[in-house]
């Protein structure tokens, strides 16, 4: 599917925010280890959950769908896998990592593979730490890197993982520490990267009954004596989804509001605010919404986005139309995603006449005039809506493959309707 964007003028638009993609995979897997059931409330439908939700099926849990909301059926920390299973999460990177350790909490061994891009995806930092609470990881083609197979049995205990590369690393073994023979002691000895998701697998966690024991981003020690219970849980909405909403009104001028945010949420692109702000946007927060406005002058900011992974490219987007440069540092990680983040956002802008400039950890946006021309996401739904949302301002923008937006939000084309027919 092809969409082609033009320009648009100021605009006056409300959108809801879809429900998190972060919070919903951890719903799902504290369910799934919870006693008794849990009842999801409005959790994020979308190709990579259901890879969460399929999987944690094939492991033999109940997830029975209702008009939105998930009812899961837990096995109470242990799976009653039968045979050994091998899981398929595509390009979740989400689903990828934090399943592994939940491996060890299987009867039998897990293989976890994935596309072709997943099995570019490193998950060697988790891989070399398994083995200090219990687990045993082979791989079947590149060391370090998906198919991999995990057995052995969650003992716990004092294990030091870096989180350099993913922060998903930490949270796969704090999702499933609660389940542990023992306590869990996760030490990390360097500043991890997406330091924020930790807060989301903390907050549902402790939601679903766990104990937590944390000294800063560097120590977290999990009981193994709380456990998680099914309850009900709602989902709350996703700041990295509704930025593309709030570009709008930076690239085009006049007003937005998404509605269903958390303005206290622990989410970190939740950030990508303040750097609007920084920009010269007007943020305003009401109970469960935010509202950007903008006269549509911007300026270029220096912003550390180490927290907020998934919203550098939209911040990428509203820096290309500011009247001075923009750096935005923090983002080595972002090589390891859906794709190269970093060279792949440049080499577009600069298809498009953006002067551009990265290095390992940053990448710098100066002013230049930008025309129209082809967009292929190579299969990444962050390039996808983060250039249509450009092609708002500079118009003529066409995006192939924009079906590729299904990964984290199926509805993103029917909610520009209005503005990209
Ligand atoms: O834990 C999570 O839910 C996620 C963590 C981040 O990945 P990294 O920690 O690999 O940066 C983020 O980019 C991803 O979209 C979701
Ligand atoms: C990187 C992302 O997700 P994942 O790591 O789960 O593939 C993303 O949604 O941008």
């Amino acid at each position: 599917m092809n969409k082609s964007v033009q320009r648009h003028g100021k605009v006056d638009l409300t959108f809801a925010a879809p429900p998190s993609k972060s919070f919903t995979h951890r719903a799902l897997i504290a369910g799934a280890l919870a006693s008794g059931k849990t009842t999801i409330f409005r959790p994020l439908d979308a190709e990579d959950t259901r890879l969460t939700a399929t999987a944690l099926r094939r492991l033999g849990i109940a997830i029975e769908e209702q008009p939105n909301r998930l009812i899961v059926t837990g096995c109470n920390g242990a799976f009653k896998d039968k045979n050994p299973t091998t899981l398929d999460l595509d390009n979740s990177g989400t689903s990828l990592r934090l399943l592994t350790t939940l491996a060890l909490l299987c009867n039998n061994p897990v293989i976890l593979t994935g596309s072709a891009r997943m099995q570019e995806r490193p998950i060697g930092p988790l891989a070399e730490a398994l083995p200090a609470i219990g687990g045993t990881v082979g791989f079947r083609n590149q060391p370090g890197y998906p198919p991999l197979e995990v057995s052995g049995k969650l003992r716990g205990g004092p294990v030091t993982i870096d989180g350099s590369v993913s922060s998903q690393f930490i949270s796969s073994i704090l999702m499933a520490a609660p389940c542990a023979e023992q306590e869990v002691v996760v030490t990390i000895p360097s500043p991890p990267a997406s330091a924020s998701y930790l807060d989301i697998t903390l907050s549902v966690m402790e939601a679903f009954g766990a104990k937590v024991t944390r000294d800063r981003y560097e120590q977290f020690a999990v009981s193994n004596h709380h456990h998680y219970t099914g309850r009900r849980y709602a989902i709350e909405g996703d700041y990295s989804s509704a930025s593309y909403f709030f570009a709008i009104a930076a690239l085009c001028g006049g007003k937005v509001t998404v509605t269903k945010l958390a303005p206290d949420s622990v989410q970190g692109d939740r950030r990508f605010l303040d750097a609007l702000a920084a920009m010269g946007c007007r943020v305003m927060y009401g109970k469960d919404e935010a509202t950007v406005e903008s006269t549509g002058e911007l300026s270029g900011i220096t912003f550390d986005m180490s927290a907020s992974p998934d919203t550098v490219q939209t911040l990428c987007m509203v820096a290309a139309r500011a009247t001075t440069p923009t750096t935005i540092t923090g983002i080595s990680h972002l090589k390891f995603k859906e794709s190269d983040r970093i060279n792949g956002t440049a080499e577009r802008l600069r298809a498009l006449g953006g002067d551009v400039s990265v290095d390992d950890d940053s990448i710098t946006i100066r002013p230049a005039p930008l025309h129209g021309g082809t967009i292929d996401p190579a299969n990444d739904h962050r390039t996808a809506m983060s250039f249509a949302i450009l092609g708002l301002a500079v118009g003529g923008i066409e995006i192939t493959g924009a079906e590729c937006v299904n990964k984290s939000f199926p509805g993103f084309w029917d909610a520009m309707q209005d503005l990209i027919p």
